[in-house]
């Protein structure tokens, strides 16, 4: 599909239950799409809600309004009406999501970490730890780490254990929230790399940069999330 990933209309208010109730919005009527080849990238002062948009689109936060369609296995899914089985369908096979931080799981090494999803997808293991060793290698984490479990690793070291998970497999939609933060110049140039060869590959990307050189390198459109303020439409 040449516009995998279409969002309509999309509302968001928070409830806080210890202060009786009060509802917060945060974003109101949020529509965009995003192309096969396309990288949009959330832009907005601190607080503005792109980060619950990219959790909307990856279904850990729910959603009050609107729709999040997304072409799943030759049909089309609405992400915010979903059955959690389907979200989780849909995780494995179409919507990839490289979170700020690293899930470190105890005992289980980097390299295997990295190769996971692939294996979830069927891929023998030995084929998976290659490709999961040369992501590693290309991110320039030390060989001598890939076999140690990463929650002693440094903030720049886990995240880049944590991109080599979310790049390895060829999902068709991804969300990228901060990829670069905690990374060096060398290697954020890798990611910037990594992210042009997903846009060549036809992946729909949507992400969250603070680093403006990063923003620039990658990204086709900036949406400006202030658009989405319930308060702009109030007013
Ligand atoms: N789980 C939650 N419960 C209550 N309020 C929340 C929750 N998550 C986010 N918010 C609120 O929603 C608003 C938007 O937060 P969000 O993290 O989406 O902003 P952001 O644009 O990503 O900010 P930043 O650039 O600082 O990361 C904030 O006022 C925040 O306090």
């Amino acid at each position: 599909m040449a516009t995998p990933l279409v969002v309509s209309e999309v509302a968001k208010s928070f409830t806080m239950h210890l202060r009786d109730g009060v509802r917060l919005p945060v974003v109101a009527n949020v529509s965009f799409s995003v192309k096969a080849g396309e990288c949009v990238v959330l832009g907005g002062p601190s607080g503005v809600g792109k980060s619950s948009i990219l959790k909307m689109l990856y279904g850990n936060y729910g959603v009050d309004e609107g729709q999040i369609l997304m072409e799943h296995d030759g049909r089309l899914v609405n992400l915010a009406a979903a059955e959690p089985r389907t979200v989780l369908e849909v995780r494995r096979t179409t919507l990839g999501y490289v979170s700020q931080f690293l899930r470190v799981v105890p005992r289980v090494s980097a390299l295997d970490i990295v190769a996971e999803p692939l294996q979830a997808r069927g891929v023998v293991a030995e084929e998976a730890r290659e490709r999961a060793a040369a992501l590693l290698a290309k991110l320039n984490l030390p060989k001598e780490l890939w076999a140690l479990p990463p929650a002693t690793f440094s903030g720049g070291e886990q995240q880049r254990v944590n991109i080599a998970r979310g790049f390895i497999t060829d999902h068709k939609i991804l969300l990228l929230d901060e990829p670069t933060a905690s990374l060096d110049a060398k290697n954020r140039t890798v990611v910037v790399e990594m992210i042009a060869g997903k846009k060549a590959q036809g992946t729909a990307l949507v992400g969250i940069f603070h680093d403006a050189e990063v923003r620039d390198a990658v990204a086709d459109r900036i949406i400006d999330v202030s658009e989405f303020s319930p308060r702009k439409h109030a007013a």
